[in-house]
């Protein structure tokens, strides 16, 4: 009798332990879910906290510069504030909320002394090299004003970069609309282009290891804006004059989310783009896809490989060096005679092959830029782990050659201390 009594006692208080428990939790988590829902509240409120970016460039930023969300808008919730758009304290919000800084044409002024540092003249106006109060160097781009455009394109740049940051591109920093004048900010790349590298007669001879870098570099700006952003980014004209170079000869895409004119061979066509580094298939069907933007990039890498302008007749020599191989195409014959000796044939046969297949006329069995991507990485990793192998080996015989030099010297002293001590018995 004792047992099963005690055996009723403990399932009864085990019982009433849970049911105190389940009590317990569902008091808590009713509180807890109160307080939230207070605290979502307050906080829409408060209106979103958006993540400020640092201005960093030390001008003063026009803080009552008015910005419709219509112009721009980088965070779709902005949109379901439209009743308080207008508002003053609204417009500061927004102009965080982009990320980017506004500026004063008068900063843009001291900064460029009255505009007489140009770096070089685009199709949508002069740039200029810019050092800011705080000695930052920027480079500046002035939409020009008879620029048909010109308004469509800037608030296009302007709504694209503010959401898009990859080290491989080239980053906005600031804009400014002010005095009728678009302007719009950049990170400086000291460098230059690509096609000036490649072209120009300045004195550096771009190396097989920058070359093989600068084609990786690109991948991953591209591979960005393909399949990183969101929505994707398709470039629409990729050319090496649009990729720029930092001091440490790292490449970024530039002048990405640019409505262009449609010209084409200089004759008004309806296309957007460049002379030779326009896909096929767009100009047959007048559709844009991301693989017309992987055809541009392998004329870019073909660029890389043989230092020829694509509006000079690079296909043709392409095509060449397909039909001159043995089955295979002949990548050797189209190098460049600055590469001659210095780079490693095998890589460049695999580099050429990638940049062949993003040519393929069929846009379908062109890769995308992810694959792209992985295989130059796979040559640039086994070409740079061969130079650190070849150092090493290099570094390593050096220190054998020391040991025998110090056993050598060693050796010497040993024996003509020896000497003396013979002349001296
Ligand atoms: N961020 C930058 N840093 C340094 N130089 C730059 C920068 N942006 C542009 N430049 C230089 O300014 C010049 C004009 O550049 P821009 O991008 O306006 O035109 P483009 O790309 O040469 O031609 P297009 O507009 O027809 O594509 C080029 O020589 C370029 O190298």
């Amino acid at each position: 009798m004792g047992a099963p009594m005690n055996i009723m006692i403990i399932g009864i208080s085990v019982g009433v332990a849970v049911g105190i428990l389940v009590v317990s939790c569902a008091f808590i988590a009713v509180r807890m879910y109160k307080k939230r829902s207070q605290v979502q509240h307050r906080s829409t409120d408060l209106g979103p906290t958006l993540p400020i970016r640092a201005n960093g460039l030390g001008a003063s930023i026009d803080s009552s510069a008015s910005l419709s969300y219509s112009e721009v808008g980088c965070n779709s919730h902005l949109a379901k504030q439209g009743p308080y758009w207008g508002q003053r304290g609204i417009q500061n919000k927004d102009l965080r909320a982009s990320g980017i800084p506004r500026y004063l044409y008068k900063d843009i002024q001291k900064a460029t002394h009255n505009f007489t540092t140009l770096l070089g003249q685009g199709s949508f106006g002069p740039v200029y090299k810019a050092i800011m109060p705080t000695s930052e160097v920027v480079a500046v781009k002035v939409l020009a004003n008879n620029s048909r455009q010109g308004e469509r394109e800037f608030q296009t740049e302007v709504l694209l970069l503010c959401r898009l940051h990859h080290r491989n591109l080239v980053n906005l920093l600031g804009y400014c609309v002010d005095k009728g004048q678009r302007i719009l900010i950049y990170e400086f790349m000291s460098n230059g282009s690509l096609e000036n590298l490649l072209y120009g007669d300045g004195p550096h001879t771009l190396t097989w290891k920058e070359r093989l870098q600068i084609a990786h570099d690109v991948s991953h700006g591209i591979e960005y804006l393909h399949e990183g952003a969101t929505p994707s980014v398709i470039h629409r004209d990729l050319k090496s004059a649009n990729i720029l170079l930092d001091k440490a000869m790292r490449a970024k895409v530039a002048d990405f989310g640019l409505s262009k004119e449609d010209i084409y061979d200089g004759r008004k066509s309806g296309l957007k783009g460049t002379y030779g580094y326009m896909d096929p298939d767009y100009m047959s069907t007048n559709k844009f896809t991301k693989k017309s933007d992987i055809y541009s990039f392998g004329i870019v890498i073909f660029e890389l490989i043989t230092a020829i302008n694509p509006q000079q007749g690079l296909m043709e020599y392409i095509n060449l060096a397909v039909i001159g191989g043995d089955g295979k195409a002949d990548w050797e014959e189209i190098i460049d005679k600055k590469l001659a000796g210095k780079s490693n044939p095998q890589e460049v046969s695999l580099l050429a092959d990638i940049a062949y297949k993003c040519l393929d006329k069929n846009p379908r069995k062109r890769p995308s830029i992810a694959d792209v991507t992985i295989a130059i990485s796979k040559i640039r990793q086994q070409s740079f782990s061969r130079t650190d192998t070849m150092a090493s080996i290099g570094s390593d015989s050096s220190r054998v050659l020391h040991r025998i030099e110090h056993q050598q010297v060693e050796l010497t002293n040993i024996t003509s201390k020896k000497e003396f001590q013979i002349s001296r018995v």
